[in-house]
């Protein structure tokens, strides 16, 4: 037989009635080609409209991924600027990654100020950081916000607390990092500023929280183990914005990953926090009740009011607090200034004028005998307005918080026009902010603190455009004290060292809630002679 049953019968490839060959492996491939060119087509289209290719399932996430591998916050800042200043985000199908990114003035303004009540935090951030925030005042909204809000807006504004905060900086300065700098010098060691800066400012972020040093900036830059494991639930918890809410939420059940790390480093801190908060209420037991209105750390006087029952804070809220205010100033401060020093090794006449400055701020003292050892004194630091200009554009170009967010709770729309339903996150971009040429002209990119000067006085940009510090209800509660940190650490660095970067140290943002640099910042310090001051003296 030459035809064999089995071909006729069992072979699908050929039609039973007409006998024609059929090929679906060919069908099969030409569907899907045709599919593909579809999608493609649909997700080029979507391009134009959205910013970027939207892909069947995955969204947005490729474009996301390339972004994360390239610099992330330069990504957002170009899509932005070919945007208008605001684009929708649609991440993969069943995440929470969709939201609505803007650097557009007029929508920061409507939602941090115009709309505040609509403009939450809201429940998915304050559930991804509630492990490490609790209720502490960057995680909370509405009355528990309030009621810290209120009680430390009072405390920072008192003239106790800038007694102290004055008094307490000027000893870290002078009795810590200067000696630390020094020994670099006399060493001839390069060093990583960052790491110092950090250490500084968390060692005097404590004393104004906890009412204790941990002694972070101490000679050999020992490890502490309550900032290590602050630094590591940092980490950890940034971790979870890119982690579908279920995988994180497993992992952490079987306490495994990333979120185990999470929970050994959160104990840390715990244990520290309990450790101070035991010791301050055995402490407070025995005070006067003049020596409890000495102390001015957030700690005795959160310990010192009533919740809405008449009752103290429970232990756990207070040490929410404390934590909120460590993580306030810490990463904040620090990080703006290594930007603010590797920006002044790339402009050499900024620094010029910077010192040019303190050394006429530093002439109009009738007693020059102490200028050997010289400390600044508060009066001086506030007339440094060009510092105050450099310090603001470094921050415009680098925000220690390069975005924030927030979750519309009603139906609402822009002042550009976009429509927000309710429960969409918002995401402010504060870094893209300061790459506008909308809000800072063609030279937006440039160093250039002349901008925030007129007739030599520095002048303040409104909050909406230059969004560092927040704005609104919720503007940052320490930015005077800030500047003031700032200007008196950067003036008495650089009254005393000129600070060279390391030659090819790589610089580069880290993915993190504060803008840190990737690889920390190496430099050298060289002393500046006596004549380099008096040649400073002289312009
Ligand atoms: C260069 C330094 C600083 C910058 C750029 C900065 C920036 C910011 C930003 C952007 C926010 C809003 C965060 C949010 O709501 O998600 C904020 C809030 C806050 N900052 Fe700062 N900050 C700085 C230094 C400090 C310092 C030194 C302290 C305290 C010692 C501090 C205390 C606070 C507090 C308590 C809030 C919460 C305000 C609220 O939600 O009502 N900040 N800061």
């Amino acid at each position: 037989m030459n035809q064999t049953p089995h071909t006729t019968i069992m072979n699908p490839t050929l039609f039973p009635a007409t006998g024609r060959k059929f090929f679906p492996d060919i069908h099969v491939i030409e569907l899907f080609i045709a599919l593909l060119v579809f999608v493609v087509i649909h997700s080029l289209r979507q391009r134009r409209r959205n910013g970027l290719p939207v892909w069947p399932f995955v969204g947005m996430l490729p474009s996301l991924v390339l972004g994360l591998r390239y610099d992330m916050y330069e990504w957002i800042s170009q899509i932005l600027c070919r945007q208008n200043g605001t684009f929708a985000f649609k991440g993969p199908w069943f995440t929470n990654l969709n939201c609505i990114v803007t650097s557009d003035p007029r929508n920061v303004e409507h939602l941090l100020k115009t709309r505040f009540q609509a403009y939450p935090k809201g429940p998915y951030f304050r559930h991804v950081l509630r492990d490490l925030l609790g209720d502490g005042i960057f995680n909370a909204d509405d009355e528990i916000w309030q009621k810290q809000r209120k009680t430390a807006s009072i405390e920072f504004h008192s003239s106790k607390f800038r007694r102290m905060t004055t008094k307490s900086l000027l000893e870290l300065v002078h009795k810590r990092l200067l000696p630390v700098l020094q020994e670099s010098v006399a060493q001839s060691t390069e060093i990583d500023l960052q790491d110092i800066l950090l250490r500084l400012t968390f060692d005097n972020v404590c004393m104004i929280a906890f009412g204790v040093d941990p002694g972070c900036l101490s000679p050999g830059l020992p490890e502490i183990p309550f900032a290590k494991a602050f630094e590591t639930a940092t980490e950890a918890t940034i971790l979870r914005f890119v982690t579908p809410t279920l995988v994180w939420k497993i992992m952490r059940h079987f306490n495994i990953g990333p979120e185990k790390k999470l929970k050994d480093s959160i104990k840390g801190v715990d244990s520290f926090a309990d450790d101070v908060i035991r010791t301050r209420k055995k402490e407070v037991l025995l005070m006067s009740d003049d020596d409890k209105k000495q102390r001015s750390d957030l700690l005795t006087i959160f310990m010192g009011l009533k919740d809405e029952q008449g009752q103290p804070f429970s232990d756990n809220f207070l040490r929410d607090i404390c934590v909120n205010f460590i993580l306030a100033g810490r990463d904040t401060s620090s990080v703006a200034l290594s930007w603010f020093f590797w920006l002044l090794d790339r402009n050499p006449t900024v620094e010029e004028k910077v010192l040019g400055e303190m050394c006429r701020i530093v002439k109009e003292r009738e007693d020059e005998s102490e200028n050997g050892n010289l400390i600044f004194r508060p009066e001086e630091v506030k007339k440094m307005e060009y510092l105050h200009a450099a310090l603001s554009e470094s921050l415009r170009l680098y925000p220690s918080v390069p975005v924030d967010h927030k979750e519309v709770v009603e139906d609402d729309v822009f002042p550009d026009g976009r429509v927000l339903n309710k429960g969409t996150k918002v995401v402010y971009a504060i870094y893209a902010m300061g790459r506008m040429e909308e809000i800072w002209g063609k030279d937006c990119r440039e160093f250039r603190p002349e901008r925030w000067l007129r007739d030599g006085r520095f002048m303040s940009e409104s909050a909406y455009r230059f969004t560092a510090f927040n704005g609104g209800p919720r503007l940052c509660l320490g930015k005077d004290f800030a500047y003031y940190q700032m200007k008196f650490v950067a003036a008495s660095i650089l009254y005393r060292y000129k600070v060279e970067v390391v030659a090819n140290h790589p610089v580069a943002p880290k993915l993190a809630l504060t803008m840190y640099m990737k690889h920390g910042l190496k430099v050298k310090l060289w002393k500046r002679s006596k004549s380099d001051l008096q040649v400073c003296h002289k312009n």
